[in-house]
Parts: structure tokens; sequence; C-alpha cells
């Protein structure tokens, strides 16, 4: 990932570069003047002022120049990585997200791409401080080769000990990212589940303590073992170089003639080492974390693979059939060790059709949909449209022709249509005043006045929605459950029946038996199964819905 990115900004990050590799250059060549200055006597002190201004600026200028460029690029690979994720999310087949979770994905798209960001900023700092730690070196090189060589050794030695620290440190990092998911989960508990946590107590003080903060606690902990080890390995490097110093000065260096204008000449360059040093040492665990983050980013949207590509701006023909042939799905229940398996379904749909689907809860009502609106493929068995198979290649064209509000639908605070026109406007407005929500909420430029609403308001709203996007199926989970009589009414008496001359083709998920009789079709799931049950059907319902039933149950 973190390759990827720096692929991309490749110009921008050479730039970026070259200028931070010149300010570190010049800082060594500014080290070079000062030493001169304090160890020789005869220098033209005008020109070498001149020479010292100059390039001072020019450091001024690399430091600021290679500063704006980093965080431009840590910007923009924070927007780039939003982007690539998001894109991934809506392309992500529904199964896998589902299985995934939204606290990962948000975790992916909040702490983890700043961490990322985070790389461009120590980037220029570990680039500059190394370029001036070698040229240090080089200039050690240059006053005393035995010196040189025993730096050398000192660096080696220290690295070892630092990558051995390193990959103690991955270790717990790697830890904390996976149980910072966790916590993003538990996060959204925070405000999903405020009304739970507010009426009981016991509840919010077992969650608080127990949950939230036992998950707060092992990030903490294990973040800050990591981070120790790396802070303990660069205090081991800190110790190496001021034992290095004391070896070169009070062993190396011994009675020489000349002896102070050398240790002076050793000294500075020692003493303008340490920072850089220090900075190196600190920054390579950013630049780590950031590392964790980037594979952590990766992982999840390895995770989100697409085997289905989308569609855009299609043309649909007109419904004539949806067969199901054989069609399963199954759903793995790891805590019970069960499997509730849907299937083999065989059913058909055609436009202007009302099909009601009843059952007990748990039975697998909702699960049918899913799989009829093409958000599971089936495991086993087959879907045709128009006599067409549906496969991986085309499940995105087909999925098109649904409009669903299942019971835990999403309101957009707009139409998302577009060809959006102000007739757009004007029809749910109309919509909105026939299900009494004309006071409550308008339609203006496509974005709806508010979203603020009640449960059943908000259910009302998606219809319009819903109504609005004009497919040929539209599929109802329970709309109605948590309706007023009289929306009850207008929806079983009146939507229905307009949506039917309208040609659509309706799947209603109810447990409303006074209007079953309206169906054209009644079909009971039970258990996973489409079952014919003639005694479990109300008294009320029609011969037709009844001989429908049979039908239903024996498309081959
Ligand atoms: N995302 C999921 N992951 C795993 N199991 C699931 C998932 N969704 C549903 N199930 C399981 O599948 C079975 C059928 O669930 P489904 O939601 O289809 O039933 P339903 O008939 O719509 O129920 P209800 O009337 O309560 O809405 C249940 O046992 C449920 O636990």
């Amino acid at each position: 990932m973190l390759k990827y990115l720096i692929k991309q900004s490749k110009p921008l990050l050479l730039s970026a570069s070259f200028v931070s590799i010149l300010h570190g250059m010049g800082s060594v060549y500014l080290l070079a003047q000062i030493s001169a200055a304090l160890t020789t006597d005869q220098f033209d002190r005008g020109q070498a002022a001149l020479t010292f201004a100059v390039t001072a600026l020019c450091v001024m200028f690399g430091y600021m120049i290679g500063a704006i460029l980093f965080e431009r690029l840590g910007q923009r690979a924070q927007s780039d990585l939003r982007s690539f994720i998001a894109q991934r999310v809506i392309q992500a087949d529904y199964r896998q997200l589902e299985q995934l979770g939204a606290a990962r994905v948000q975790s992916a798209l909040s702490e983890h791409c700043t961490r990322v960001a985070e790389f461009f900023v120590s980037f220029p700092i570990i680039l500059t401080n190394a370029i001036i730690v070698m040229g240090c070196l080089a200039y050690l090189a240059l006053l005393s080769w035995q010196v040189f060589l025993l730096a050398v050794l000192v660096i080696g030695f220290g690295s070892v000990g630092y990558h051995l620290a390193h990959l103690r440190a991955i270790r717990h990092l790697d830890i904390a990212a996976k149980e910072q998911d966790n916590l993003f989960a538990y996060f959204r508990s925070l405000t999903d589940g405020a009304k739970e946590l507010r009426l009981n107590c016991d509840k919010r003080t077992t969650f608080f303590d127990g949950v939230l903060k036992r998950s707060i606690e092992r990030v903490r902990k294990e973040r800050t073992f990591g981070m120790s080890i790396f802070v303990a390995s660069a205090s081991w490097g800190n110790f190496l170089i001021y034992a290095f110093i004391g070896m070169v000065l009070f062993l190396l260096v011994g009675d020489v003639p000349d002896r102070a204008l050398i240790m002076t000449g050793y000294a500075l360059v020692f003493v303008y080492m340490v920072g850089p040093l220090e900075a190196l040492l600190l920054n390579i665990p950013r630049a780590n974390l950031a590392q964790v983050s980037a594979r952590r980013i990766e992982e999840i949207t390895q995770a989100m693979r697409s085997s289905e590509p989308q569609v855009e701006n299609v043309e649909l023909p007109p419904l004539k059939s949806i067969v199901l042939h054989g069609v399963v799905h199954r759903y793995y229940h790891e805590q019970k060790d069960e499997m509730f398996t849907l299937g083999p379904i065989d059913l058909q749909f055609q436009p202007g059709e009302i099909t009601f689907l009843i059952g007990g809860n748990g039975s697998g009502k909702t699960t049918l949909a899913k799989l009829l609106v093409g958000l599971y493929p089936p495991e086993e068995g087959s879907i045709t449209l128009n006599d067409q198979t549906i496969d991986d290649a085309n499940r995105d064209y087909y999925r098109q022709f649904f409009t669903t509000i299942f019971s835990d639908f999403h309101l957009f605070d707009r139409l998302l249509e577009g060809n959006h026109d102000n007739q757009l406007d004007q029809k749910g407005n109309a919509l909105l005043t026939k299900l009494h929500l004309q006071h409550k909420v308008k339609v203006e430029n496509g974005a709806f006045s508010t979203l603020t609403l009640s449960q059943g308001q908000r259910k009302r709203l998606a219809l319009v929605v819903a109504y609005l996007e004009n497919r040929p199926f539209l599929v109802f989970d329970e709309w109605a459950a948590d309706q007023d009589p009289v929306f009850k009414e207008i929806f079983y008496h009146e939507l229905l029946p307009e949506l039917r001359a309208m040609g659509k083709a309706v799947l209603v998920i109810s447990h409303d038996d006074r209007y079953f009789h309206l169906a054209d079709r009644l079909i009971r799931m039970e258990n996973g199964q489409l079952i014919f049950d003639p005694a479990a059907l109300p008294t009320t319902q029609s011969t037709k819905a009844l001989s429908s039933l049979i039908v239903a149950n024996s498309v081959a």
C-alpha cells in the first residue's frame, strides 16, 4: 500500500526528496564552514561570511520547501487513500462487507489513513537527517579514517540491535492495530446504544468498564509496549553515540600534536550529529507505525475484493420474468457451530403481480429477499431475468431492476437520481402529501429539508424515494409494521394496487394478516423452506392467492 502511494506521487515525492537532500547537504556544508572558521586562522572573513549567509538561506528555503511539499504529499496520500477505500467499499460484494463489519471500515478510513499520511511527514525528517549524518561521517572520514571506521562499526552494532527490537515492536503494534478495529465497533455502540446505556446502569457500567475501557487499555498497552521498545532501542543508539564520542576523544586521539584543534573539529561534528541521529531514531518508529497501518488497510481492502463488475447509466429493458431455480444460501453461525440453510427455492415473479411473503421470525424471509434482489449470489441453483442467467458478470446490472426498503434501510439526505429535475421534486412533494408528510419534510432541488423524523415517518419518506426510483420490481420488508392504521390502509389499499396497475412486480414481506387477501400470491417461509400449508392460511384469503401458493411452490 505504501509502495503504491509512493508510486502514485512519484514526481512530487522526487522533488520533495531532492529538496530535502539539498537541505541535508547544505547543513553539512554549514558545519564544514563553522569547523573551518574555528580551526583555521588564515581565511577571507568577508568571503566566508557571504558563503555562510547564502548557505544558511539555502538551508532555510530547502527546509521550508521540503516541508511544504511533504505536507502536500501527506494530505494527498490521505485523500487518495480515503477515496481508494471508499471506492473499494462501494464495489465490495455485499456479503463480504457484511462479514467485514462497519467498524473495520471506519477504522481504516480514519485512524489508519492518518497514520499512513504521517509517514510523509516523517519521511523528510528521516531523509534530511540521514543525509546530515552521512555527511558528518564523510567529514569524519576526511579528518581521520580510523575514527570513521569506528563510527561505521558503532552504527552497524546499533543497527543490529535496532532491527531486533523492531521485529518485536512491530508484533505489538500489529496487535494494537487489530484491537483498534474492535474499539471502533465499541465507539459506534456508544452512540447507537445511547438509549440502552442510559436506561440501564448495570449495562452501562459493564459496557464501559468491562468492554470499552478494556479495549482502550489493550490498544494503549500494546502500542505503548511497541513504542517503548523503539524508544529503548533509540536510547541504546544514543548511548552508543556517546560511547563512540568518548572513545574518540579520550582513547583514540591521545596526545597528538594539535590535539586541541583536532578535538575541536571532532567535538563540533559530534555535537552537530547528535541532534539528527536522535531525530532519526525517533522518526523511524513513526514510519514503522505507518507501515503497520498501511498493512492493515491492505488486509481490510483485500477482504473487500469485488467479483461483480459495476454498471453505470444502464437502460433497463421491460421486465418479463424473474425465475429462481433451486436457489440456496447458507449462514454459518460460528459461536453455535450451526448452519442456517435457505432453500432450495423455486419461484417465479412477473410484472403486475403482488406477492406476499409470510412466515415466522428467523424463517428466512429477508434472506430470500436479499437473494432475489442479487445482494447475495446463490450458493447453488440459479436466477434468470427475462430468460437470461444471472452470474457475477451481470449481477450488478440485475440489481438495477429493484428498489428495496429493508427494515434496516438507509435514508440519504437527497434523491440521488442521475436524471434529477424539477418534475421529480414536484412528484416527490405530491407523494409526501399523499403520505401526510408535507408539513414535516419537503423536496427542494432533490434534497430533503430534514431527516429528523419518527421511525414511521422515515419509512414513509423511504417509500417516496422508492416510488421516485421507478424501478420495475419493488421489495418491502415489513414496511407497514410500524405504521398507523391509516397509513397501512393507504399502503395496502391504494399504493399496492397502484403499483400493480403500473405493471410493477412487488414482493411484500408482511405479518399483517388482515391484508393477506389483497395479495395476488401468498407464499410462506418456514425454517428456510417455502412450504405449502393451507391450514396456516387465513380464512379471508382469496382462492386466487391460495392457488398461486401452489403455483409458487411448483415452479421448476
Ligand atoms: N448476516 C447474517 N449473518 C449470519 N446469519 C444471519 C444473517 N442474517 C440472518 N441470519 C440468520 O438467518 C436466519 C434467517 O434470518 P432472516 O433475517 O432471513 O429471517 P426473517 O424471516 O426475515 O426474520 P424476521 O421476521 O425476524 O425479520 C436467522 O436464523 C438468522 O439468525
